[in-house]
């Protein structure tokens, strides 16, 4: 409304000054939203940089302790753990990935051990530990469902037994968060809780993490289990399912290019909802920023305040560190 040519509703008036602003912000990033993802590999005394992720590293287990203390000093308070395999250790039926002595499982311990406060979530899902590069068994060019949920579901409880607070299933297999959810409660592990990648789509911004984890698809695509990226409703679909089989969390992945699904998803679920800002969206706005083109930190922190806008209640961000550090450095 306005009186003469002037308004009298001015909004500017609660833009005045960061005290104003940060009075009547709607959302607040904090340092607890966050969960760093990490990558451990075999070895000792060695982190490698990964070349379409400047600054972030793949570490052996005894640097990635250091690393987690970092993350741990700097207010972050849960981490999902993703393996890199050797290939002689890559077969069609996850061995490895059940493996008790190996390295997810020992990564796992040694965290728990050292920072028995620090959340410590694992991926579950084939790809890493398959031939085929693929998140289930392959037969004849197919991605076999029922036979990978039942190996998925193994490793769920390979990884509660390792000492995981939550599994993070990210394989997309129908049906695996029910079988999972049985299978930890059978073993005992009925408080292990269950992250499910439940709108995870095909998409190509996870490059990037294929070249940490040398895990990309050795043949076709993974169109016959993600989502295809035209689809919304499906993901509500997908997600409700994941809550009525158990899901604790429920996440959308990729993010930027999905914030409506986050949006619709937030709103038809009870149990909150993660997002992955994934490695492809890292590796855009780290190649802008190098260019200077973009404002690393300034982007990082709208593109992350635009996820819980969006109505994400986690966010899963290889921005984790430098993003807590800045939330300190401000308040
Ligand atoms: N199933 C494994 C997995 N878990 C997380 C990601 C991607 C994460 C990222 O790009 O940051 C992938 C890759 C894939 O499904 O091909
Ligand atoms: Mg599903």
């Amino acid at each position: 409304m306005t009186h003469g040519q002037f308004p009298y509703i001015r909004g500017r008036r609660l833009r005045n000054s960061a005290a104003l602003r940060a009075m009547v912000a709607e959302h607040n990033l904090k340092p607890a939203d966050l969960i760093a993802p990490v990558f451990v590999m075999e070895g000792e005394g060695e982190k490698v940089e990964i070349p379409s992720m400047p600054d972030y590293y793949r570490y052996t287990l005894d640097l990635l302790l250091e690393e987690v203390k970092q993350l741990k000093d700097v207010g972050i308070r849960s981490l999902v753990l993703f393996a890199k395999v050797p290939d002689e250790k890559k077969d069609n039926k996850g061995t490895e990935a059940l493996n008790p002595k190996g390295l997810m499982q020992r990564a796992v311990r040694a965290i728990k051990e050292q920072f028995p406060d620090m959340l410590v979530m694992t991926d579950i899902a084939m790809d890493p530990y398959s031939s085929y590069g693929h998140d289930g068994v392959v037969e004849d060019g197919e991605i076999l469902n029922d036979k990978s949920v039942e190996i998925l579901s193994k490793m769920a409880v390979s990884h509660a037994k390792a000492g995981a607070d939550i599994v993070a299933p990210s394989d997309m297999m129908d049906g695996r968060i029910g079988a999972m959810r049985e299978a930890l409660d059978e073993a005992g592990f009925e408080h292990t809780g269950i992250m499910a990648y439940s709108a995870k789509y095909a998409s190509s911004y996870y490059g990037p993490f294929r070249d940490a984890l040398d895990s990309a698809p050795g043949f076709g695509d993974k169109k016959t289990y993600q989502m295809d990226p035209a689809n919304v409703q499906e993901a509500i679909k997908e997600a409700q399912l994941d809550e009525q089989e158990g899901a604790d969390i429920v996440m959308v992945k990729p993010g930027l290019p999905y914030m409506d699904v986050i949006r619709a998803v937030k709103e038809n679920v009870s149990v909150p909802v993660s997002v992955y800002n994934v490695s492809g969206e890292y590796a855009m706005l780290k190649a802008a920023a190098q260019k200077g083109w973009l404002d690393e930190d300034e982007v990082m922190m709208e593109t992350l305040v635009g996820f819980k806008r969006a109505g994400a209640d986690l966010i899963a961000t290889y921005f984790a560190k430098a993003a807590s550090k800045l939330l300190n450095e401000q308040s």
